[in-house]
């Protein structure tokens, strides 16, 4: 569809904000992107986080993935004098997948029908608070090894994407808490992301952690633990070289497109969010068996084939159910007016 068109002839513009730190606006705020919105009539444009918005602008959307309490109170001022102007996405609802635990209940909650023979889930998984919690024999005896320990917070920094893959007991001593230590689940060294923006959903298979193997895994006496941090950012050559000799990524089959649909609305109805991926894995011990192991608020879209569109066709749509919205105060107002 092309740009709205006034009654003058001009062509309707749209101002979208964006509120994004240095790396993230390298990567998502890419010339192809800027050229395809403003052939709709959007144009995107940053927002200076140390100026109250209400001076920027003005938006007809604003859309964000900062941190911090400044932040927050500037967006709920933003709100307050501008509620028709719609936010995405809500910080409440993005609080909830900065902590490895709230972000993966959301799944286990889920109720949606079922794809044929396809199920889904998440690995079984411990919180643990402090270093006295990783001795408890009791709190550990649910969990098989190997396991991997996940900083509880995920907020973006470069600690909280540092995990380390566990062998035996003996590896916990090493691990600082607050941790998640989650089950490891071999999955033939595949890895989906399954990207959402509002409605549109994208599947892409990408390079993962390999399987432990049947004699670790019976070892009784395997010792320790490896340190790792993003392997699915890790560059492909590096990847495939170290690890990856005998896998090939290609021939991994993808997970049924109406099984990816139906969870991702889920998801996104229940998380209440537009902007997000989520990794899962298929467990290689039952076949349609898919775990959630990690949602991600405002992912690198950039890597989704042909994000320019998509996100093109997301702003557009936002812009114009505000319209919806404007003309329906308008109403409202007029009604008002009439009693009055
Ligand atoms: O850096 P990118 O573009 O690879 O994107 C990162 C994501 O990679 P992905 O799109 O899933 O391949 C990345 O996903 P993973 O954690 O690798 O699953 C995160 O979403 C990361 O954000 P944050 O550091 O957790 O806030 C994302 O980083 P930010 O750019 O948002 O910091
Ligand atoms: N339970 C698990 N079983 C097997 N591999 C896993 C599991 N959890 C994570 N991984 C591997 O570790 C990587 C990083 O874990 P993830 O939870 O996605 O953290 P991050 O937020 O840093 O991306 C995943 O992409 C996957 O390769
Ligand atoms: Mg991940
Ligand atoms: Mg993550």
């Amino acid at each position: 569809m092309a740009a709205a068109e006034l009654p003058s002839g001009e062509r309707r513009r749209y101002l979208i904000g964006y509120a994004l730190a240095p790396k993230k606006q390298q990567s998502f705020i890419q010339p192809s992107l800027l050229s395809r919105a403003a052939a709709r009539g959007i144009d995107l444009v940053p927002v200076d986080p140390s100026r109250p918005l209400s001076d920027q602008g003005p938006f007809h959307l604003l859309i964000h993935k900062l941190y911090g309490d400044d932040w927050r109170a500037q967006l709920d001022s933003f709100s307050a004098l501008h509620p028709s102007v719609p936010v995405v996405d809500p910080p409440r609802a993005i609080d909830r997948l900065h902590n490895r635990i709230s972000m993966l209940q959301v799944v286990s909650e889920l109720d949606v029908p079922l794809h044929g023979d396809h199920t889904f889930g998440i690995p079984s998984q411990v919180v643990v608070y402090d270093a006295a919690a990783l001795a408890d024999s009791g709190l550990l005896a649910a969990l098989r090894f190997p396991i991997i320990a996940k900083p509880l917070v995920a907020d973006g920094t470069a600690k909280s994407h540092k995990m380390s893959l566990v062998y035996h007991r003996e590896g916990l001593h090493k691990l600082r808490p607050p941790l998640v230590l989650q089950e490891f689940v071999n999955h033939g060294g595949v890895i989906f992301k399954v990207y959402v923006v509002g409605g549109h959903v994208t599947c892409v298979k990408r390079r993962s952690l390999p399987d432990v193997s049947k004699e670790i895994l019976e070892d009784t006496t395997a010792e320790g633990s490896v340190s790792f941090s993003q392997v699915s950012n890790l560059p492909t050559e590096r990847t495939a070289k170290e690890y990856y000799e005998d896998m090939r990524l290609e021939d991994a089959i993808m997970p049924p497109t109406a099984f990816i649909n139906e969870l991702a609305g889920g998801l996104r109805r229940a998380l209440g969010l537009q902007l997000f991926n989520f990794d899962m894995i298929r467990d290689v011990r039952a076949g349609d068996r898919y775990l959630v192991i990690d949602i991600n608020y405002f992912p690198g879209y950039a890597k989704m084939p042909g994000y320019e569109i998509v996100l093109t066709d997301f702003f557009w749509e936002m812009v114009h159910d505000d319209d919806v919205v404007q003309e329906k105060d308008k109403v409202e107002e007029s009604n008002h007016a009439v009693v009055k």
